[in-house]
């Protein structure tokens, strides 16, 4: 399953975080340094350097995603341990290919991207994520992101012109298994529904308990 989160950056945010990256022409480098051997073969991006500007944007992303209402119901968070800025240019693309399962000590269970650019500045560069229904191209607009699953197949469709800019990071989850965290997340949005009708207490009391257990039994710490 796969979550579209609107805003989580404002424009004025989209614009700061831009021009603290993008100002610095130097900023950049191959991304083909942060690629197993196997990502090596079709990834060719460019990414942003390590530094304090680097390391501002994602404690500004990362408090971003902590906040938004949908972020922390479907993605159960343990941790937001990886976060890369990357550009596309003209020619640029990252061919099919599957992230790692473990990064520094974390397994991933979810991956996001956090869209920087507006659409029509740039043409293609589509995320595309290959799921068993087929395969979902993805082009937000800036401050929008899609959380997916780390364990999909999926490419950035090639950069015919203008130029992309996205946040990209993994998340590993308390909740190993999509398919109890969608259970999770269906009772989460339920119960919020529910309140809004002005349902009982008495049944909102027992679902909140039974989400309680669920996450009681499925949680890995
Ligand atoms: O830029 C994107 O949307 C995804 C990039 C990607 O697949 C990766 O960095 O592993
Ligand atoms: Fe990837």
């Amino acid at each position: 399953m796969t979550v579209l989160l609107d805003q989580v950056l404002t424009p004025d945010d989209v614009t700061r975080l831009t021009g603290l990256i993008a100002s610095d022409s130097a900023a950049f480098e191959d991304g083909k340094a942060t690629a197993g051997w196997a990502a090596k073969r079709v990834k060719s991006n460019e990414q942003a350097k390590a530094g304090p500007k680097l390391d501002a944007l994602r404690r500004d992303v990362r408090l971003a995603l902590e906040r938004h209402v949908l972020f922390a119901p479907y993605a159960q968070p343990k941790s937001i341990f990886r976060m890369l800025v990357s550009r596309y240019k003209p020619g640029m693309e990252y061919g099919l290919h599957v992230d790692d399962a473990v990064m520094s000590g974390h397994r991933a269970d979810l991956s996001f991207t956090l869209f920087l650019s507006a659409p029509d500045s740039y043409q293609g560069g589509e995320l595309i994520i290959d799921g068993l229904e087929g395969e979902t191209a993805v082009k937000l607009e800036p401050g929008q992101a899609v959380v997916y699953p780390t364990g999909a197949l999926h490419r950035v469709a090639q950069v015919t012109s203008g130029e992309r800019l996205a946040v990209v990071g993994w998340i590993q989850s308390l909740i190993r298994r999509g398919d109890q965290r969608e259970i999770l997340f269906d009772l989460d949005q339920t119960i919020r529904a529910l309140n809004e009708t002005q349902a009982p207490d008495a049944i909102l009391d027992r679902l909140l308990k039974t989400k309680a257990n669920l996450l009681r039994q499925w949680a890995e710490l």
